[in-house]
């Protein structure tokens, strides 16, 4: 039986599970593991740590992808031979937007391919665009669970600092296409920015796979740029919803 890359896991190991719940940070899915029952590490390997449980009576895996869209796209990837094919991100974010708060809920409908490796996919001109049904799973947690939450299109970067735009920085310089570049992303409503939605919905809506992106605002950057909230209690309202979300999917499958 193969052997995955990176992951070091075969088939076997996956247990016919269909679904992962893919934070970035590798602590984030070991927490989220915990909620799981039977819950097991599967592997934990540079940034990708993985777990295994059951949810809704079926197998479920909770795999880290780290920061950014090339692991990300290994992650998904080595994921997809294994057998997933839905695929749930659960992150955190910058809001752009004045009324969105600290600790508000965002669901990417879509995402502004800001990054590189959704080009090894598909051209530009191809949508980051999220599975409309896997989505709508979120947007149904997000009720079930009487959690506010907003919907939308997010910018998605390969980096933190120029590509969001970001002035506190060691040199203070952001390169010419990025100057304004934040201010256009709210004039056209865009919510938030992240890291890896773009890449994951580029991938999975050209190799057929479904995806979803939840994410929990750290900071709104229309009032400061460091965020001064309680991520814990951030995550604890993000994971309920991805977690609610991945019963839905498995209780409809
Ligand atoms: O909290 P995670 O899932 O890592 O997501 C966000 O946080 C990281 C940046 O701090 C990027 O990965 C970004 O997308
Ligand atoms: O502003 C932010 C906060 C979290 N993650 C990002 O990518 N940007």
């Amino acid at each position: 039986m193969k052997t995955v890359f990176h992951l070091g896991l075969t088939q076997h190991d996956i247990e016919g599970a269909t679904l992962a719940i893919i934070p970035g940070c590798p602590d984030r899915a070991g927490r989220i593991a915990a909620q799981l029952e039977h819950s097991r590490c599967l592997v934990k390997t540079r940034e990708f740590h993985a777990y295994i449980g059951v949810l809704a009576s079926k197998p479920i895996i909770v795999c880290s992808t780290g920061i950014g869209g090339p692991s990300t796209s290994i992650a998904v990837e080595e994921l997809a031979q294994l057998g997933i094919r839905t695929f749930l991100r659960i992150g955190t974010t910058g809001a752009i937007q004045p009324h969105i708060n600290e600790g508000d809920i965002l669901i990417s409908q879509a995402s502004v391919r800001l990054d590189g490796a959704s080009q090894h996919f598909a051209p530009l001109s191809f949508p980051a665009v999220s599975d409309f049904f896997t989505t709508q799973a979120m947007v149904k947690a997000c009720e079930s669970l009487n959690i506010a939450y907003h919907i939308g299109i997010t910018a998605s970067s390969d980096t933190f600092y120029p590509g969001q735009e970001r002035y506190d920085t060691f040199s203070g310089y952001v390169p010419k296409n990025f100057q304004g570049s934040c201010e256009e992303w709210q004039k056209l409503g865009v919510m938030n920015y992240e890291m890896e939605s773009a890449t994951l919905f580029t991938m999975c809506a050209a190799l057929g796979l479904k995806a979803a992106c939840v994410a929990g605002v750290l900071v709104n950057r229309t009032r400061q740029e460091i965020p001064n909230v309680d991520h814990h209690e951030i995550e604890v309202k993000s994971v309920a919803v991805v977690i609610e979300a991945a019963k839905i999917l498995l209780n409809n499958q």
